[in-house]
Order: C-alpha cells, then sequence, then structure tokens
C-alpha cells in the first residue's frame, strides 16, 4: 500500500477543479488544499494546536532550512520532524533545489548537485539528490519533494531543455535512494515556460509512476496569464487518480484559477508573511491595519469569520498592537490570514462537491479587490 494515496471525491463537470481526499501516514485531508508554511519547523508565531484548531490538515517545512540548521540528524535524533515540533498531521518538505537559489549564495550546478554557501554563515554546502533524500528521511516527512532545478524566469530555451532533462535524470536518482515506505515522493515538472519541454518533463516524470506531482517552475515571477497557460498545458497532462501541487502559490485569485486547472495542494508564505507587515486577508481583499480607516473601527476584522482574533478582538484593537509593535497583533493576523485560506478553500471544495464552482469563482473574483485596502 503507497504511503499517499488520492481518492476523487467530485470532478466539476465544467472546468478542472476537483474534489478529493490524500491519505497520508499521519491522517486524511480533503482537497483542493491550501499548506500553512512552516520553513524553519514552525509556523511562525502560531502552535501546533493552533494549527489543529484553524483545521490544518498538512503543513510544508523546509529541507534547505532544516539542513543548514539545526541539521537533519539532530532532528532525526528527536524522532523525525513531528516529534521534534509536536505535529502530528501531515508534513510536506520542499527539496531544497528552489532555496538554494533564492537564498543561498550558489556556486556551482553540476550533474552531481549542487555547491553554495549558506545563508547563515556563508560555510560551504552540497546538496544532491542523494542528500536532500538523505535528509528528508531524517525529518521522516510524509510528502517529500525530488530534487530539482527551479528554471528561473526568463530563461532560454537551450538553458530550460538542458535543465529539465537534468531535473529529470535527478529524480531518477531520488527515487533509486528514497526507500522509506512510510513516506511518498513526489516529482516536480519543470520544462520552463515552454509547452514542448513541459509534456516531455510531465511524460518522463510520468514513466517513474510518483504517488503525486507537483508543477514547479512557476510563481517565479512570471505574468498570472502566462503562469496560468503552462498550467493549463502541464495538468491536463497529469494522471488523474494522483495528487497535483502548484509549489509557492498563492494569493485567493491564483488559488481560484489554480483549481480551475485540477490543483489539489497549495503553499505559499503569503498568509503568515503579510500578517507580519500588518495586513488582513478577507473575502474582499486586503485591510492595512495600520490605516487610520480602522482607528475606531470595533468590529472583527471579518465579519463571520470564526478564528480566535475575529472572536475576541477588534480592529482597532489589532491596529493599535500593529502601530504598538506589539508582537500579538501580528500573531492575530496570522490566526485571522490562515484561518481565512482553510475557509476559503473549504467554500470552494464544497462549491465543487454541490457542482457551482463556477459561481463560486465568478463571484469571488468580481467582489475580490486585488490591491491592498
Ligand atoms: O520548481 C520548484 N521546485 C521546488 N520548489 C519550488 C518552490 C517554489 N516557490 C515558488 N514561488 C514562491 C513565490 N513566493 C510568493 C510569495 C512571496 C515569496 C515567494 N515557486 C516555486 C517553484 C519550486
Ligand atoms: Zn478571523
Amino acid at each position: 500500500m503507497p504511503a499517499i494515496t488520492y481518492e476523487l471525491i467530485k470532478q466539476d463537470p465544467a472546468t478542472g477543479a476537483r474534489a478529493g481526499i490524500i491519505h497520508t501516514p499521519h491522517g486524511s485531508f480533503p482537497t483542493p488544499i491550501f499548506m500553512p508554511v512552516g520553513t524553519q519547523a514552525s509556523v511562525k508565531g502560531v502552535s501546533p494546536e493552533e494549527l489543529h484548531d484553524m483545521g490544518a490538515g498538512i503543513i510544508l517545512s523546509n529541507t534547505y532550512h532544516l539542513f543548514l540548521r539545526p541539521g537533519s540528524d539532530l532532528v532525526r535524533e528527536a524522532g523525525g520532524l513531528h516529534k521534534f515540533m509536536n505535529w502530528d498531521g501531515a508534513i510536506l518538505t520542499d527539496s531544497g533545489g528552489f532555496q538554494v537559489f533564492s537564498l543561498g549564495d550558489l556556486r556551482k550546478i553540476t550533474e552531481e548537485g549542487v555547491t553554495f554557501r549558506s545563508h547563515i554563515d556563508g560555510s560551504k554546502k552540497f546538496l544532491s539528490p542523494e542528500v536532500s533524500m538523505k535528509v528528508q528521511m531524517d525529518l521522516g516527512s510524509d510528502i517529500v519533494m525530488a530534487f530539482d532545478e527551479c528554471i528561473p524566469y526568463p530563461a532560454d530555451y537551450d538553458y530550460a531543455k538542458a535543465s529539465t532533462a537534468r531535473t529529470t535524470r535527478w529524480a531518477q536518482r531520488c527515487k533509486e535512494v528514497m526507500t522509506s515506505p512510510h513516506q511518498g515522493l513526489f516529482g516536480i515538472v519543470q520544462g520552463g515556460m515552454y509547452k514542448d519541454l513541459r509534456t516531455r518533463s510531465v511524460n518522463e516524470l510520468v514513466e517513474m509512476d510518483f504517488p503525486g506531482y507537483a508543477v514547479g517552475g512557476l510563481s517565479v515571477g512570471e505574468p498570472k496569464e502566462l503562469m496560468y497557460e503552462m498550467l493549463d498545458h502541464t495538468v491536463e497532462q497529469l494522471p488523474k487518480d494522483k495528487p497535483r501541487y502548484l509549489m509557492g502559490v498563492g494569493t485567493p485569485d491564483c488559488l481560484v484559477e489554480g483549481v480551475m486547472h485540477g490543483i489539489d495542494m497549495f503553499d505559499c508564505v503569503f498568509p503568515t508573511r503579510v500578517a507580519r507587515n500588518g495586513t488582513a486577508m478577507t473575502w474582499n481583499g486586503r485591510l492595512v491595519m495600520k490605516n487610520a480607516e480602522f482607528t475606531s473601527d470595533f468590529r472583527p476584522l471579518e465579519e463571520g469569520c470564526d478564528c480566535y482574533a475575529c472572536r475576541n478582538f477588534s480592529r482597532a484593537y489589532i491596529r493599535h498592537l500593529v502601530r504598538a509593535n506589539e508582537i500579538f497583533g501580528l500573531r492575530l493576523l496570522s490566526l485571522h490570514n490562515l484561518r481565512f485560506l482553510q475557509r476559503f478553500m473549504h467554500e470552494m471544495r464544497q462549491s465543487i462537491i454541490e457542482e457551482r464552482f463556477g459561481e463560486f469563482r465568478r463571484n469571488f473574483l468580481d467582489n475580490y479587490n486585488y490591491g491592498a485596502k
């Protein structure tokens, strides 16, 4: 029995949207789903109990960060990441390639792997398919991501072609050493913004029969229309009986479009990052809590929200905390934004099950103010 399995509940008849359940050794969760990001074994400012209470079924953590600090040996000695951070839900770990590019001081990419300098202390480090798999086996995450190169945007065709071919060879090397029966290894589709390379990447990865597939190399600065075009082209070629994961996405409008194209899983630092910048996410757009308009606004952040912040505090109080640089203010906004995304995904899933996803999408996009208020 594979560690990770996908159960289709309902396929929207008019679009790629679908509702399902993903089963893992640390529990099952409904899809579409948004994964809170706990990069360094903590979802910033939020406790595992609060994550559980808000309905989070799976969180994301990063191989790159935990490899550098505290090191995967320590986490293994603690009994794995679930024990170390006292989270008994599912965990997905990204493989480190993307973070090396976006954080590390990249030294060299070879067929063997990537040599870079740590962003923490500048020491020389090496990551490869084998090292990434060893770290993720030490961490004991339920879903392990293959070690890949996230092709930067823009990239010329020849570079994208060579890099994608290497990512396929790296995926094979990951599969050969990922021997834990309790962990599922997902392949990551690359191909840059070239449809023929995306098709080649999908075909080569599907041949290896992974339990799930991520669409990589997107949300890297390309226009949203181009992301959706690549998504549309890529997802339709992926197996219907396996989960599809769009990495690093995203804002509510991108989540709706991703679901429409058949994506089941999402992750993004957005909700906790904007919370730390003093911003609340709502159905009608973002509230910049420092704004004077909230000075004497004694309503909750969002009417109808059941989160701890909205049940106990007002916009006026949270505005005061943010202006006074009180940490509690940022915690309340993180709790609200994460709960908002859980509610958002739940409503979207219900609309698919009740065959009214098209209406949900139109209503949401018509009312969503893309800019911050
Ligand atoms: O191709 C990928 N392979 C492995 N991991 C990835 C992670 C990714 N994260 C993103 N985008 C994250 C964009 N995010 C938006 C909010 C602010 C910080 C950056 N694309 C990704 C592609 C990949
Ligand atoms: Zn709330």
